[in-house]
């Protein structure tokens, strides 16, 4: 079984199918991981999603071989790679590896470093494919430089070639890009997603950005506390989230507390059908800051409609965030308008399509 994985995973190049199954990992007490089933499909770009302490790292390193599970298996293109009595190496798993902190060696040049990975290969084969990962990740110019003369996006560039030098079927990448200010982030991100999908290699991108997950991955798997909470394009996560941490996690959200009465939920500011909850049960009504629709009213037309009142404006350049008190509501509603001339202290009339209502049980 290992042995069949060790052939498969190794330098095929090929995608490979990552499989965790039943994952539980322990810190001495500390649990960082409980009970993660999760299937990576081949050629797939996976995210796994959390905030800091969420697990994400720790299953990384179980897939790459750096840490040991204390249940469950880990399989890659059908075979084990650890599992109670399995445990391959990191280099007998077919994985490649890059992490935030690119730790290039500065004492080599670009290409020794990107060689580094290639050790089984005779040196000038090793040397022809390091600085044809180089050209992948259009570095190929700086082949015979040293790390210092590179920027921080070029750097983690390097890494990024070195991790696919060995043409590894699953690549595991590890807040690959956060150390980068934005401008080079998202260069350096759209460059290193080409790169990878030319190699065609299966991908897990661990990130605590829901932004950037939405961006990178065909899936994402959002984590919580060691488990995962929902698996599925973002699309999925962010139209039709799990629950109030999924929606939460993607964009703020304004939480306005109702009842079920006849299969629906009437709030201060209007109604949503909620099908799938009990008469009478306690929900949440979330609403994004978005699909909140604001139109200036007199105080007579705010009477026998939703009034409320602009409490704070504040220019965000192409939006426009304002905070508004609604009568009925404890906290005022954050509100996101394009190009919206309101100010602080006009009257305004609230509503929302009933559509864009994610509603949940009360927690
Ligand atoms: N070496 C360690 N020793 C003890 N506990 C650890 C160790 N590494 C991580 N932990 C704990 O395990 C849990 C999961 O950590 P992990 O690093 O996997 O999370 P993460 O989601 O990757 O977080 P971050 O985004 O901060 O890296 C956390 O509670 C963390 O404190």
């Amino acid at each position: 079984m290992a042995l069949s994985a060790e052939r498969e995973g190794e330098d095929t190049g090929a995608s490979g199918r990552l499989v965790f199954e039943n994952i539980t990992h322990h810190y001495d007490s500390v649990a960082s991981v409980e009970d993660v089933s999760l299937e990576v499909e081949p050629g797939e770009v996976l995210c796994l999603l959390g905030q800091s302490g969420s697990g994400k790292t720790t299953l990384l390193r179980i897939a790459a071989g750096i840490e040991r599970q204390s249940a469950g298996r880990v399989v890659v293109n059908g075979g084990e790679v650890a599992g109670p009595d399995v445990f391959l190496p990191p280099e007998r798993r077919g994985v490649g590896l890059m992490f935030q902190d690119y730790a290039l060696f500065p004492h080599l040049t670009i290409v020794k470093n990107v060689m580094f990975g290639l050790t089984d290969l005779p040196k000038a084969e090793a040397e022809k494919v390091a600085r044809e990962a180089l050209m992948a990740v259009g570095l190929a110019a700086y082949a015979d430089d040293y790390p210092h003369a590179l920027s921080g996006g070029e750097q983690q560039r390097v890494a990024l070639a070195r991790a696919m030098a060995p043409n590894p079927s699953v690549l595991l990448m590890d807040e690959p890009f956060s150390g980068l200010d934005r401008r080079l982030r998202e260069d350096v991100r759209e460059n290193a997603l080409t790169a990878v999908e030319r190699t065609g290699a299966t991908c897990i991108v661990v990130t605590h950005d829901p932004e950037e997950a939405m961006r990178m991955g065909d899936r994402i798997a959002l984590l919580r506390r060691g488990r995962i909470v929902q698996v599925g394009t973002p699309e999925d996560l962010y139209r039709r989230p799990a629950d109030l941490f999924v929606a939460r996690f993607f964009s703020d959200l304004n939480e306005i507390p109702g009842r079920v009465t006849g299969g629906e939920v009437e709030t201060p500011i209007g109604g949503a059908p909620v099908p799938g909850f009990s008469e009478g049960e306690a929900v949440v009504v979330g609403l994004r800051p978005h699909d909140i629709r604001v139109t200036r009213g007199s105080d007579r037309l705010a009477l026998d409609r939703t009034p409320g009142r602009v409490l704070r404006r504040r220019f965000l350049g192409e939006v426009d965030l304002l905070d508004i008190a609604v009568r009925g509501l404890d906290r005022p509603l954050s509100v996101r308008r394009h190009g919206s001339d309101l100010a602080a202290g006009e009257h305004v009339v609230v509503g929302f399509d009933a559509a864009a209502a994610l509603v949940f049980a009360a927690e």
